[in-house]
């Protein structure tokens, strides 16, 4: 092993064993063999003595260091240990509340291979988009360990009164940031009032005796990044917490101060020695090998520049995995249906015809308004395959854990920085190599600003390089003589033959005037600060239109669109105006 890739692996993984964290052999056993994990990360190894100990617990950890074990383990080695054996008629020990469907599969998933040899302990999962009959038929048997999304949850603790949950031990909130940002803040409190919020409150009332004495409630969050939100969640649904993996270099008084800002008081109960902590300037976490940058590209030149990163990628390593994350779903299917179809032939001399296709391998797309059953498949075929590329939105930007993926490309910008983080924590998993790209227009230049500020530093990508790679014979000559990418002779031509082959092609013309029209609306919808650096007015729509191969002017697209920016405006306006009725109301 090279220097530098023993230091990698010292900075994810631990030097100690399963076994020794107080796990039961046959459960160290099951990682080893049926997961292939010899020892723990260091977030495993910091943070199951602790979960095991009973504490609630607050982890926050980079993406993709193995945060999901460090709650399982804990909870099967307990349920496994349950004298007498759990069993179906039991209800429910433990909660896990995921943010997406995919992480719920991919929750669920894990639990099934844990749970391999312990048979009696039942895994399930309950969420938005299946059978609600189903589900309640399930809930009905009998569920251990249950992976849910918060508002399919809600519906069952609601209206499904078989679900038994008076033995509830543990409630997990995976990827916690998440869950607030979609807007579930609502059905998590609705979630703890039903529960308890700390306590095995369901005792207290009275709902049920148990067979298991042990049942003294447990909750974890887990959360890649802090903010005021999670803050919040933690208030309200953490006892003492001990907090794990955050950040090393801050010392005592800013743990202090965390605890303080989540209204626990630092002397007292709460755990604070050994473990390394936080990061109140909501500074985050990303893992240290990933190679981050960015590339300025003038509007009108995005989708060549795209396509030219992309063909770059995959000359440069024939097997690779890529993933593209679009601000809307629109915008994904015309870019799916464009790679997907679009076969670049270009005379080359003496001759001969170069074919270019843009995905040397198959191409995934994922967003949240897709059936079911495709977000399901496509889940799993990108999962599986070596090598691919997947367009999406930020569906899959939080939790998601897809084997090797090496390049992640945000062509949209995300918005929040914390999107930035979950987005980029996608690659580079596990001390795994990983590239990042983030797409900018000029104009938009000071969103590295307000990324430095969270103290993620991007270094320019030379796309000039890249572009004159593919320069045809005769333009070699003038390799590096081209200083404006728009003027760029590939650029040119590889726009020209965009253009020709969209208007040619009907579904596809229509595939892009929605989602030029929503990329548009998108754009606005930039919230607080980032206003001032994502601003429509300083937009050239013909340049937007060009960048989804459309030689119309947005005029000639945008008859519905005018309306509905028109209809936005009445709609904010009126929002405006009776918030301020309330306002004064209130006064
Ligand atoms: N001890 C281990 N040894 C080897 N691989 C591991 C170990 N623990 C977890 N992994 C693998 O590491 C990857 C990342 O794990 P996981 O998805 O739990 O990370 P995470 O911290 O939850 O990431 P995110 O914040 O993005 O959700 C997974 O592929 C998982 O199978």
């Amino acid at each position: 092993m090279s220097q530098k890739n023993k230091s990698e692996s010292e900075e994810i993984f631990a030097s100690c064993s399963f076994p020794s964290l107080g796990l039961h052999q046959t459960l160290c056993d099951q990682l080893q063999d049926r997961m292939g994990f010899k020892v723990p990360t260091l977030i495993q190894a910091q943070a199951i003595p602790v979960v095991l100990s009973g504490k609630h617990v607050l982890v926050n950890a980079a993406t993709g260091t193995g945060k999901t074990i460090a709650y399982l383990a804990p909870v099967i080695h307990h349920l496994q240990m349950y004298d007498p054996r759990v069993e179906r008629s039991d209800g429910t020990f433990a909660l896990v509340l995921v943010p997406t469907r995919e992480l719920c599969m991919q929750v669920y998933e894990i639990l099934q291979k844990l749970l391999h040899r312990f048979h009696w302990i039942v895994p399930g999962y309950v969420m938005g988009g299946e059978n609600r009959s189903k589900e309640k038929a399930r809930l009905r048997k009998g569920v251990s360990i249950l992976v849910a999304t918060p508002g399919r949850l809600l519906d069952h603790l609601k209206n499904t009164a078989s679900f038994l949950h008076t033995n509830l031990r543990w409630v997990i909130f995976d990827e916690a940031d998440r869950i607030l940002e979609l807007g579930f803040g609502k059905e998590i409190e609705e979630i703890l009032e039903f529960l308890g919020t700390r306590q095995c409150e369901t005792d207290a009332k009275g709902n049920g005796a148990s067979r298991h004495s042990q049942s003294q409630r447990q909750n974890l969050l887990l959360s890649a990044t802090l903010n005021e939100k999670v803050n919040n969640l933690a208030r309200i649904s953490l006892e003492n917490p001990v907090m794990i993996g955050l950040d090393e270099k801050m010392g005592l008084i800013k743990q202090a101060e965390y605890l303080g800002s989540i209204g626990r008081d630092s002397h007292g109960e709460s755990e604070l020695s050994g473990t390394p902590y936080s990061c109140l300037d909501a500074d985050y976490n990303l893992p240290t090998q990933l190679v981050q940058r960015f590339v300025k590209v003038p509007c009108g030149s995005r989708l060549v520049a795209l396509l030219s990163v992309l063909l770059n990628i995959y000359e440069m390593e024939a097997s690779t995995k890529v993933v593209v994350f679009f601000s809307t779903c629109d915008a994904v299917n015309f870019h799916y249906e464009l790679i997907s179809k679009f076969h670049w032939g270009l005379d080359v001399q003496l001759g001969e015809q170069k074919k270019y296709s843009f995905a040397k391998c198959k191409a995934f797309r994922l967003h949240g308004n897709m059936e079911h059953e495709d977000r399901r498949t496509t889940f799993q075929g990108f999962k599986s395959e070596k090598s691919a590329l997947l367009l999406c939105t930020d569906v899959a930007a939080r939790g998601l854990d897809f084997p090797e993926v090496r390049h992640i490309i945000q062509y949209d910008s995300p918005g929040e920085a914390s999107e930035y983080v979950h987005r980029v924590g996608r690659s580079a998993r596990l001390g795994k190599k990983g590239d990042a790209l983030l797409f900018l227009q000029p104009v938009e230049m000071d969103y590295l600003q307000d990324l430095t500020k969270h103290g993620v530093v991007l270094e320019e990508f030379s796309l000039l390089k890249v572009l004159d790679k593919f320069l045809m014979h005769n333009q070699k000559s003038q390799r590096g003589k081209f200083i404006s990418l728009e003027m760029h002779p590939w650029v040119l031509s590889l726009q020209r033959a965009l253009e020709s082959y969209i208007t040619a092609e009907e579904k596809l013309k229509k595939l892009a005037k929605d989602a030029f029209c929503s990329w548009v609306r998108a754009y606005t919808a930039h919230r607080g600060e980032l206003k001032r650096i994502f601003m429509v007015k300083k937009l050239h729509l013909g340049h937007v239109a060009r960048s989804f191969g459309l030689k119309e002017q947005p005029s000639l697209v945008g008859g519905s669109f005018q309306k509905q920016m028109k209809k936005r405006k009445r709609e904010q306006k009126q929002e405006g105006l009776s918030k301020r009725r309330k306002v004064k109301a209130k006064r």
